[in-house]
């Protein structure tokens, strides 16, 4: 059972969690195929019931540490069974662009008489050709595609709850996503937010999407210091409109912009950057010497004043009031240290200062942090990781203590 008399609160990235959303993987993953997982942004296959064990296995290690779990497709059901949950659910599913008027009428008063649990099935896995239901005549649109092209498109990567929204302080940001693929989770997440009872008062911070941000690229450094990675996901004017938002709240004194290198291997900052504990952080050799951020601090008037760039480390030190940022390195040697970057080495969760989850199969960088003192809890990812992302994009944290 949720606590959810307790308001939702995250300052920084190793404060204890006490609750944290996730996403099982379901149906959506069993859209994959070798014509479209490149689009649908997977790197192969997964085998989706290994991936499902695979993720419990992760989700029960949360909970024995006293994580509470809210699984992302109960919230939705939870959610939808609000009226106007359900009709913004409907319009949500329904793209009359690609339907056409008449099979976008039929699926939308199809839609409207189905349970929530069906409607979020349909938000998550979406909808075949083959699947819509049977309709008088013939619709040029239904006629002129494959049954098996996507009438509603799947949200495979949903699993990664870390990008589609991020707590900062008590306000929630829901993220403008980049890629076309995953653009519509930013209505599932919208309607979890704004209908599921212990989100129901939640204030927003970025308010309504504009700018691309993803919550991959947000990072809680210290209580009121936050990174932001810009690169092939998050771009310049999303963190510049973030911080905005977050002076105007007072929930932060301190954005730093951190440029990364627009590759897939680096979507997001923390594919090469993530705390281990309030003053260290397990990062990639080549991101160490080579990133640098921006600092960006509100001024009297209301506007933004910009600084740098500088090192990434001491710009970060310095925003934080420490003296330096200890460095615990992906890998041993670079050829090691490429390869466990890829399979999601540095995208650690804290579960707790000096205690992160991490995929067992980074052997030597999971090493380096035992010998730094930092516990790690490993998880088996071969199949979870085919969509290339590790615990901590597998997770939105919605709870943690002060540090
Ligand atoms: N924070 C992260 O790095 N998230 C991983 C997202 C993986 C997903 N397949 C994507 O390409 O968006």
């Amino acid at each position: 059972m949720i606590d959810e008399t307790t308001p939702p609160r995250v300052d920084s990235e190793v404060g204890p969690l006490r609750a944290v959303l996730l996403h099982r993987p379901g149906n959506e993953l069993k859209r994959l195929t070798p014509r479209n997982n490149d689009q649908l942004l997977f790197d192969s296959i997964p085998w989706v019931d290994r991936a499902q064990e695979e993720h419990d296995a992760f989700a029960e290690v949360l909970r024995g540490r006293g994580v509470e779990v809210l699984l992302l497709a109960d919230a939705l059901r939870t959610a939808l069974g609000d009226t106007r949950a359900h009709a913004a659910g409907v319009h949500a599913a329904v793209d009359e662009r690609r339907l056409g008027p008449d099979l976008a009428d039929s699926l939308r008063s199809h839609l409207s008489s189905v349970s929530p649990a069906v409607l979020a099935e349909v938000l998550m896995a979406g909808m075949t050709f083959e699947e819509l239901p049977a309709a008088e005549g013939a619709s040029l649109v239904r006629l002129m595609n494959h049954p098996n092209d996507f009438a509603v498109d799947p949200l495979p990567n949903l699993l990664f709850t870390r990008d589609s929204s991020a707590w900062i302080g008590n306000r929630v940001a829901v993220s403008s996503l980049t890629m076309p693929a995953r653009v519509r989770e930013t209505a599932v997440l919208d309607l979890i937010y704004a209908y599921h009872p212990w989100f129901r008062h939640a204030a927003r911070a970025y308010g309504a999407h504009s700018a691309p941000i993803e919550g991959g690229d947000v990072m809680l450094l210290s209580p009121g210091v936050l990174a932001i990675g810009v690169g092939e996901r998050t771009t310049a004017a999303g963190a510049e409109s973030l911080a905005r938002s977050v002076f105007a709240d007072g929930i932060a004194h301190t954005v730093l912009a951190v440029p990364i290198q627009q590759t897939r291997a680096t979507m997001h900052l923390d594919t090469v950057c993530t705390m281990v504990a309030a003053d260290a952080v397990v990062m990639y050799p080549l991101s160490r010497d080579s990133l640098t951020a921006f600092t960006m601090r509100p001024t009297d008037d209301g506007s933004v004043k910009v600084e740098g760039p500088a090192p990434f480390l001491t710009a970060a030190a310095e925003a934080m009031g420490i003296d330096r940022l200890r460095v615990i390195d992906t890998g041993l040697d670079p050829v090691t240290a490429e390869r466990e970057q890829w399979d999601d080495g540095n995208n650690t969760l804290a579960l707790a200062p000096g205690v992160v989850v991490g995929y067992e199969r980074n052997v030597e960088t999971n090493a380096r942090l035992a010998e730094a003192g930092i516990e790690v809890l490993a998880i088996t990812g071969s199949e979870l990781g085919s969509g290339r992302g590790g615990p901590r994009c597998m997770s939105c944290p919605i709870r943690r203590e002060s540090i």
